[in-house]
This record gives structure tokens, sequence and C-alpha cells, in this order.
């Protein structure tokens, strides 16, 4: 896991590293500025082409200049650079680098307030206006600079953050920023980046290492972790010799309606591919020829004997596809099991709020963004919506999992874990039920609820991944399926 930092804690980790290493901070600007610049010639091997450094005149503006003079040192001897002289303060990095820019052949421009902007002519723009400094929407000469430089339409490259994107906290709707292909961000990608807000900001982002003390920034209390892989080689276990099927435990789906068949097959399939040892269906008996079709290896309850096969079960999924008839309440009423919620059984527990409280303490609630809003309220941004994940988390001491390209995965002590895995070809229909299985599966076969969680989550991605990496534009829900146990292995050979 690697700790995602507020931007008052990023602060705090620059400051550490200047006193402790010790680094003179103008240095730490050079190693942001050099790391920015190594990223930038791997995405831009032409040394020809034409390219606009726009700075701000605090340390955003000072890494820009710094990045200005390394590019024409590396070869890139087609830079000019902007200054946006919209304040009366410059820091005092800043003005080292201005400094020191004079002795290179650069061309320099500075803009002051109500000043024309030229035309663009350059062919790539490095944004290094504003970073994580950011503390109020764009607007005045900011904001115009910001229109003029996006009507370009040239590729914007963001040095640590797009300007006009908060690093945290709330995104409004009308903030506006200035759009970048790419980010290269210092140290740790900022908390908004997992948002789907940033998307008005940024194609995609890469993170560089500036040498900031890691060990420190892992001992900083952090509400939001990030996934590695590394998490999930520790967490998964591979298949042990003389193990059986009852080694790995029974999962029990309930699922399916008559219109809705598939999600109950798409998550009891999942379940299999995912290790369950065994998986029983329990559907409306009219799915049953297209089960037996699909997924032989699964066996069917009717709805009737239910009560017998909850006993039997290591862990319960209820939802997918289910319709809204069926009596959840008395469900919550068995034994207690580990449990997965999803979609009608959602929408179940929205309609009638009082059952949060029947839940079993760990169960799993597998929300999208719709279903969450009906269950706790409608949201405008991401930032409230997480925040009142984290709430009800510790208030129902439940598994939030907040889906999404980016998933948060809200543990009951309020913990927040995003999951870096999965790509835009799996926004089809039935990839939630898939998910469903397979945190069911993992759940059957006894990980704890953190960890079949995270298993699940990443796993799901991670095989939509390798698909995508295959080159499938687009996943349909069984081929993701099929995939599973070859990330499965890929995971655990990449142990060895
Ligand atoms: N030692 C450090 O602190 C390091 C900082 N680094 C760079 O420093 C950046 C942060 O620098 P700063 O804290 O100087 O802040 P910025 O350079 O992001 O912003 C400068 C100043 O602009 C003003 N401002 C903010 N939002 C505004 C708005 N909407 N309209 C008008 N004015 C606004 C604020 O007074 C702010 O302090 C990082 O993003 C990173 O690029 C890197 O050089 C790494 C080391
Ligand atoms: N663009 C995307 N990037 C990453 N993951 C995605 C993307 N689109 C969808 N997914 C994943 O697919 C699943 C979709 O779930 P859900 O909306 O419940 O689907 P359905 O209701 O069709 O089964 C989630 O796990 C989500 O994280
Ligand atoms: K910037």
């Amino acid at each position: 896991m690697k700790n995602i930092l507020t931007s008052e804690q990023m602060r705090e980790a620059d400051r550490h590293t200047i006193a402790t290493e010790p680094i003179a901070s103008v240095d730490l600007m050079e190693r942001a500025a050099l790391a920015f610049v190594k990223a930038f010639m791997q995405l831009h091997r032409d040394k020809n082409v034409s390219i606009l450094i726009c700075c701000g005149t605090g340390n955003n503006g000072g890494d820009g200049l710094a990045v200005a003079r390394l590019l024409q040192q590396h070869g890139y001897d087609n830079v000019t650079v902007w200054i946006a002289r919209f304040a009366s303060r410059q820091s005092t990095d800043f003005a080292t680098n201005l400094a020191k820019l004079h002795y290179c052949p650069i061309p320099v421009s500075e803009f002051f307030p109500s000043d024309e902007f030229p035309a663009v002519t350059q062919s790539i723009l490095i944004d290094a206006l504003l970073g994580s400094g950011l503390n109020k929407l764009l607007d005045g000469d900011w904001l115009r600079l910001v229109q003029h430089l996006n009507a370009a339409r040239i590729p914007s490259i963001a040095v640590d953050i797009p300007t006009g994107l908060p690093a945290d906290g709330i995104v409004p709707s009308t903030a506006q920023m200035l759009y970048a292909r790419e980010a290269i961000t210092f140290q740790r990608p900022k908390l908004s980046f997992f948002f789907p807000e940033s998307a008005k900001a940024m194609d995609k982002f890469h993170v560089v290492d500036i040498g900031l003390d890691e060990v420190f920034i892992e001992n900083l209390p952090a509400d939001f972790k990030l996934v590695e892989a590394s998490d999930i080689r520790g967490i998964l276990r591979g298949r042990k010799r003389f193990s059986h099927k009852g080694t790995y435990g029974h999962a029990l789906i309930i699922a399916g309606n008559t219109h809705t068949m598939g999600a109950a097959l798409l998550c009891a399939g999942a379940s299999v591919y995912s290790g369950a040892g065994l998986t029983t269906a329990c559907i409306p008996a009219e799915g049953l020829l297209a089960l037996n079709a699909r997924y032989p290896e699964v066996m069917y309850t009717p709805r009737e004997t239910l009560a017998e096969n909850w006993e039997d079960a290591d862990a319960v999924a209820v939802g997918p596809g289910l319709g809204l008839t069926v009596d959840l309440q008395h469900m919550l009423e068995y034994p207690a099991k580990p449990l997965v919620l999803d979609a009608d059984a959602l929408t179940l527990l929205a309609r009638n709020k009082s059952l949060m409280k029947k839940l079993p303490p760990n169960s799993v609630l597998t929300p999208h963004m719709k279903e969450f809003d009906r269950l706790f309220g409608e949201h405008s941004n991401w930032w409230d919506r997480v925040n009142t994940a984290r709430r009800r988390a510790v208030q129902h001491q439940t598994v939030i999992v907040l889906k999404n390209q980016y998933t948060f995965m809200i543990m009951p002590d309020g913990q927040v874990y995003i999951n870096p895995t999965g790509n835009p070809a799996m926004a089809s229909g039935g990839m939630g039920d898939v998910l469903t299985g397979m945190l069911t599966a993992f759940l059957a076969q006894g990980y704890p609820p953190q960890e079949a969680t995270i298993l699940a989550c990443y796993m799901h991605g991670s095989a939509g991944d390798r698909l995508a990496a295959e080159g499938m534009a687009v996943i349909p829900a069984t081929e993701l399926i099929a995939a599973i146990p070859v990330t499965w292995d890929a995971i655990v050979q990449s142990n060895c």
C-alpha cells in the first residue's frame, strides 16, 4: 500500500526532507525538475519540437523555470517561457531559478494583469502556472490565460498538477482547469486524480520519485491508501497440495429473475472461476436450463429451500438481477455469514434503511454511484460521497465498495483503499455481477472481508487490464470471468 497524502502532508514531507536529508529547498526543486524532464523525454523524444513553458511565480512556476533550463541543457533548443506576473509575490526558489535562466538562450516573456496574450505557435505546452498551492478556483487573469491556452488545443503536460485542479477536497463542477494530456506528478498521485471530476483536467498521470523521505511519508497518518501489486501477492494464496473442494469453501449466490437471469449466471460463474470449492445458485427454476448449459459446475437450489443452503454456505451474495420482490428482512434473520449485498439487494436496503442495523458486522456492500446515493443521499461531488461512505462504514461496521473507474474500498474503521486496476473497456453490463461473484468466492475461501474485498477489486480490474493489453477494446463480462484464473496465476508466478 502507498499512503496518499493531502497537500498539507505533502508540504510536511517536503519540509521534513529539506530539514533532515538535509537538502536546500532550491536543490529539491532542481531534483523535482530533473525527474520531470526525464519523464518528459520518454514521452517526447523529438528534441526539435517547439515547447512553451507557462510559469506562475510560486514554486510550481519555479519548477517550470528549472525545467526550461534542463530541457535546453538536454538538447531541446526550441523552448520559450511565459511568466504570469499576476501576483505581487514570488517564491524565493522561483527568483533563484529566474536568475539562472538569464544565462540560457531561452526567450522569456512576462505578462501582467490585463495584458493581451499572443497567439500560441508552439506544439507542446508545459503547464507550471499553479500546482498544489491552489487555494481558490481560477478567476480573473488566471482564468483568462488558462482559457487562452486551452483554446490553442496543443498537448499540455502539467507539472505536478494541472492548473486549477485542487489536489484534494471538493472539485466544484464549475472549476475550470488547464487541460493536460498528461500530468507528471511528484512522489505521489494526488487524491483528486482518483475522482471522476479530474477527467476534466487530464487524460492520465505519471508519478515520478523526487527523493522525499519515504519512511516519513509512510509513517504519516493517511486516510487513503493506494493498493499495489505487491499487496495482492502478499494476500493471495495458491492452491495447496492435498486440498479438495471442501478446502475452498461454499459460495451461495441468491440472484436472478425472469428478465435478469444473466446477472445470476455471471455472478455464479465468477465465483467458480475465482476458486470457490463449491458454488450454489439460488435462482428461479426457469433459469436452471441456462445455468446448466452455461456453468454445469454450479449447483442449483430453489428459493423454497434457501434456509438449508444458507446453513451450508461459507459466504453468501444477495442481489444481482434479483428483482425487488424477495424478502431481504427475512434473509437477514438467518445465521450471520460473510455477506455481499449488491444491485437489487441495495435497492431493497435503500427502501428500508432500518435493515442496515440487521447486517452482520463486516458485511460488504458494493454500490455504484447511483446505488450509493439512493442509500445514503444525493451527492454533487466525489469528495463528499467518499466522506459519507467513510462515516457510514464506521457507523454500520460494514465494508463499502464504491465502484467506479478507481474503486474506493472503505473499511469499517473508515480507512479507504483505492484500487488502481481496471480500464474503460470494462464499462459494460454485468461487470459488477462478476465482481460480486469474485468477492463471494474469496470470502468463501476464508479470506477476511478486508482482504477479500481488496483481492476481488484488484483482480477484477487486473483481468480487465490483461484482456485490454491483448487487444480487446470492449470486454464482455463472460470474457472477464474466463480471464480470472490466468490473472491469478500471473500474480502467483510473479512472486517466484
Ligand atoms: N519544496 C517544495 O515545496 C517543493 C515544491 N514543489 C512544487 O511547488 C508546488 C507548490 O508550490 P507553491 O506552494 O508555491 O504553490 P503554487 O506554485 O501552486 O501557487 C503559488 C501561489 O499562487 C497563489 N494561488 C493559488 N491559487 C490561486 C488562484 N486560484 N488564483 C490566484 N492565485 C492563486 C497562492 O498564493 C500560492 O501560494 C508543487 O505543486 C510543486 O510543483 C516542487 O518543486 C518540489 C519541492
Ligand atoms: N472505466 C472503467 N475503469 C475501471 N473499471 C470499470 C470501468 N467501468 C466499469 N468498471 C468496473 O466494472 C464494474 C461495474 O459495476 P456495475 O456498474 O455494478 O455493473 P453492472 O451493474 O452492469 O454489473 C465495477 O467494478 C467498476 O469498477
Ligand atoms: K501546474
